[in-house]
């Protein structure tokens, strides 16, 4: 594998070194179609438990795929043709998740690990409430569970994502894009994962519903602290959300560290290309979602004040 390392075992600036969560080692995944595509070429990372790792890369390098498969939702003709996929329970335990039974896998997602896919605000069910379906999900992992704690439960999960809990009542089309996209992330958090994967979570969305919604999901993982794997092809975006990105090209992961460390000595040619490609980058590293930080560092290492 040619990932260039920047400083992988450094932690993020201002987060204390973290033990990993999840750790894919050498993934290979191929669409078997006439001509077999290898979408995801001997991807390697480490997760820390509580870190945002952002993947970055054009349409098309393989992002989406490396997604499913870490949460085994790639369907044929895609295929996992090697490697292995780790994850590190709070408690423990080590999950070899390419090797679990579909039973073992319903009780992993969810309730481990959960994802929010690209357009996933249509991927609620039209006919039912919103509070059948956070019941439902409840139910299926905590059978037990009495009707009050469900309830408690549905409406602090939508509370936490913005949502007015009066909500709870509503089919999907009652609801703007935006409060699906957060009914969406709210069922993603209902079961406490140590994982949640955010594949372009709010690509669909207009900026200052899409900002909203960023923001909210940073208050929630500091408050919470899940580790996050967020893809977008938007990089300034990940530069202001995340702790270390991965830089991906044609199916391989061809850079990873630390984001301030990759904005300003971005090793692979490819990384500079794709910061060089966004205007704003020549600016301050963003300080609209975080906060905490008073100096923001330039491409050539100089510290810009923030305005
Ligand atoms: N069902 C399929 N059959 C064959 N090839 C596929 C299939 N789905 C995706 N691919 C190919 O796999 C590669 C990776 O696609 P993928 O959707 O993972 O990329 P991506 O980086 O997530 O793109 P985007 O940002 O546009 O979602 C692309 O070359 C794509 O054409």
């Amino acid at each position: 594998m040619n990932t260039t390392l920047l400083n992988d075992n450094i932690p993020a600036p201002g987060r204390p070194r973290a033990d990993a969560v999840l750790t894919v080692e050498n993934l290979t995944v191929v669409y078997e179609a006439d001509t077999p595509v290898t979408a995801v070429r001997d991807a390697s990372l480490t997760l820390h438990r509580g870190e945002v790792l952002g993947l970055a890369g054009e349409s098309g390098c393989g992002k989406t795929t490396l997604a499913y498969a870490i949460n085994r939702l790639h369907r044929p003709p895609a295929r996992i043709a090697s490697g292995r996929v780790t994850f590190h329970d709070g408690g423990g335990d080590d999950v070899d998740v390419l090797a679990l039974t579909d039973a073992e896998l319903r009780a992993f997602r969810w309730e481990k690990l959960s994802m929010v896919f690209q357009g996933a605000m249509n991927a609620l069910n039209p006919v039912t409430t919103v509070r059948a379906q956070l019941r439902d999900t409840l139910l299926a992992h905590r059978p037990g569970l009495s009707r009050a704690k469900v309830r408690e439960r549905s409406e602090e999960v939508l509370r936490r994502v913005g949502v007015d809990p009066r909500r709870l009542g509503s089919y999907p089309h009652e609801l703007s894009g935006g409060m699906r996209q957060r009914v969406m992330i709210a069922m993603a958090m209902l079961l406490q994962p140590q994982v949640m994967i955010l594949d372009e979570p709010t690509t669909a969305l207009d900026v200052v519903v899409q900002r909203e919604i960023l923001s909210e999901i940073m208050r929630l993982r500091d408050e919470l602290d899940f580790a996050v794997i967020f893809i977008t092809h938007d990089l300034p975006l990940l530069l202001e959300i995340s702790d270390r990105i991965a830089v991906m090209l044609a199916g391989e992961i061809v850079e990873l560290g630390a984001a301030d460390l990759l904005y300003r000595h971005a090793r692979h040619p490819y990384t500079r290309k794709l910061l060089g490609s966004f205007p704003s980058l020549s600016g301050a590293r963003g300080a609209f979602i975080r906060s905490g930080v008073d100096e923001t560092a330039l491409p050539d290492g100089t510290i810009e004040e923030r305005a």
